[in-house]
């Protein structure tokens, strides 16, 4: 079985590609793509950088050139629900784009004809998540991730997300790659940590957090992969 491992971010992944051994690198389309054999399971990994341009088009790659059947996201997010604290885990139930907006048009709020404002993560693979989380005795928020290209350091903005599309923590990626593993028929999971509250300390509490958050969603994927 080959499994994509993405991450937007270097320090996403590091800590992933830092247990394998035989890592192989292959550079396609400006991104360096690592393989290894992870017990039975092909392993991809990358980062994509920041973004949901950047991450459909490492999604779509890990896809059709690496042929990826299941995809795991692993990185950090920005809280919403005032219970998840820093270096919590959430899994993304469904995901949408809280930048997208013709709502002149009377279209609600992330939403684009021949699209869907949410997508909804495979269920299979957070039943698997639930169950490891009980092994690890680690506590697993389950919700709405929001996606957006833009850091979100306001407290109105953060609120207006979360009234919007009752989301739970927002970040820069899950969507995107939701949408292309959607259209693609490829099983998905999209985890975060939290590094900070996506309030006007956010910037700080992001650089402070980013390596323990990355390290605690890395270290949950791959006791994930051990159950796929
Ligand atoms: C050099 C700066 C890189 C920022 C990348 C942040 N990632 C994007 O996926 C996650 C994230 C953590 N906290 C966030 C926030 N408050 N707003 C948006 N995204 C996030």
């Amino acid at each position: 079985m080959v499994v994509g491992v993405m991450g937007a971010m270097p320090e996403e992944i590091e800590p992933i590609i830092g247990r394998l051994e035989n890592v192989q690198k292959h550079e396609v389309a400006g991104n360096t793509y690592y393989t290894a054999l992870y017990g039975s399971i092909d392993l991809v990994i990358a980062y994509s950088k920041i973004g949901k341009v950047f991450s459909a088009l490492t999604a779509a790659t890990m896809i059709e050139k690496f042929g990826v059947q299941k995809m795991l996201f692993s990185g950090v997010a920005g809280a919403i629900n005032p219970e998840l604290k820093i270096g919590d885990l959430i899994a993304a139930t469904k995901l949408c784009q809280h930048d997208l907006d013709i709502t002149a048009f009377g279209h609600p709020y992330g939403f684009v004809p021949e699209g869907k404002v949410f997508v909804e993560a495979n269920p299979r693979l957070l039943e698997i998540a639930a169950d490891v989380a009980r092994k690890l005795g680690v506590k697993l928020k389950q919700g709405v991730i929001a996606t957006g290209d833009q850091f979100v350091a306001s407290l109105e903005r953060k609120s207006w997300i979360g009234e919007t599309f009752n989301a739970d923590a927002l970040e820069m990626e899950g969507a995107s790659v939701a949408v292309v593993c959607d259209a693609l028929n490829v099983p998905f999971f999209i985890l975060r940590a939290i590094s900070d509250a996506a309030d006007m300390d956010a910037g700080f509490d992001f650089d402070t957090f980013l390596q323990s958050s990355a390290l605690k969603s890395a270290e949950f994927i791959f006791a994930m992969l051990d159950e796929l």
